[in-house]
């Protein structure tokens, strides 16, 4: 399948922050989160994606062309949503979709109805005037409807209360099932993760880490209790205590174990969120 987003060797220097060299590909059908530590780079990646901010070399092509080329057709199939609106304080919900609505041709009046409604926002309010949460859910709810081939989302359920972080990940992947669609988007919430990214790409201090499948990454790391911990280091193992073991290559440590007698009381899969912490430490 054709990439829709293609990075290729990305390079950024910020003062003294240096980003990458980055390269990623997003296709298609996919949701993909940036996932690292605090100033790693995320946001700054989002806004060289969308010709916000200018990497210093490399190339970004957003379907098929250089984002920053004079052809911007592209930016009608990209919705972006950063962490802050910006400019949109003095006007009400219903100001900002008549403003909208109009620029997308896929707009999508039921979907958004139906999020104002779940949501529960008041559309006679000005947003300067809305708490940050409800900020962050009519700006869901302005960035869904406009129905465009991506979606790109920083950190979209930082504000959420718990309830609407469900109703919004129900609500993404509804919009997801309906067309072929391609989501990025940034993230510190595990559960966002879980329930919603088929790939993770990992960044520290501006450096990536890996791109990882999801499914695959989480069945690549188990804990094994022990009844007697043999000498080690064993095949995979990344850490021990008295009676377990945690491995980053579940079969070898297994046929090891197995191999030299010594008997497995249970194992388990590590929760995702135990193997971010491993990665991003
Ligand atoms: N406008 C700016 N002015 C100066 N430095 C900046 C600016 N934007 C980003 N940076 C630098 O780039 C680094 C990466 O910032 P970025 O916001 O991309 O990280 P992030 O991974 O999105 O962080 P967070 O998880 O905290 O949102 C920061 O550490 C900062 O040094």
């Amino acid at each position: 399948m054709p990439e829709w987003i293609e990075i290729k060797d990305v390079s950024k220097k910020i003062d003294g922050f240096q980003l990458g060299p980055v390269s990623l590909s997003i296709e298609p059908g996919t949701i993909t989160a940036l996932v690292g530590n605090n100033g790693s780079g995320k946001s700054t990646m989002l806004k060289m994606i969308m010709n916000l901010a200018n990497p210093d070399s490399g190339e970004i092509r957003v379907l098929g062309k250089p984002v920053d080329g004079k052809d911007e057709s592209w930016k009608r199939h990209v919705t972006f949503q950063p962490q802050n609106a910006v400019g949109w304080n003095a006007y009400t919900g219903e100001d900002l979709k008549r403003l909208i609505a109009p620029l997308y041709p896929k707009w999508d009046e039921a979907v958004f109805e139906r999020m104002i409604s779940l949501f529960d926002i008041p559309l006679n309010k000005r947003f300067g005037k809305l708490s940050p949460g409800v900020q962050q859910k009519l700006s869901l709810s302005l960035a869904l409807p406009r129905s465009t081939d991506i979606l790109i989302l920083d950190e979209p359920t930082a504000s959420l209360d718990i309830p609407s972080k469900n109703l919004f990940m129900d609500c993404l992947v509804e919009w997801m099932e309906q067309e072929d669609r391609a989501v990025i988007l940034t993230t510190h919430e595990t559960e966002d993760i879980r329930k919603l990214a088929d790939y993770l790409f990992l960044m520290q201090g501006g450096k990536p880490l890996g791109h990882f499948e999801k499914d695959i990454l989480a069945a690549g790391y188990r804990r094994f209790w022990l009844h007697e911990m043999p000498a080690g280091p064993l095949p995979g193992e990344l850490s021990r205590t008295e009676n377990q073991l945690v491995s980053d290559n579940p079969d070898a440590t297994e046929r090891y174990l197995s191999e030299h007698g010594s008997p497995v009381i249970d194992t388990k899969a590590l929760e995702l969120e135990e193997i971010i912490s491993l990665l991003l430490k």
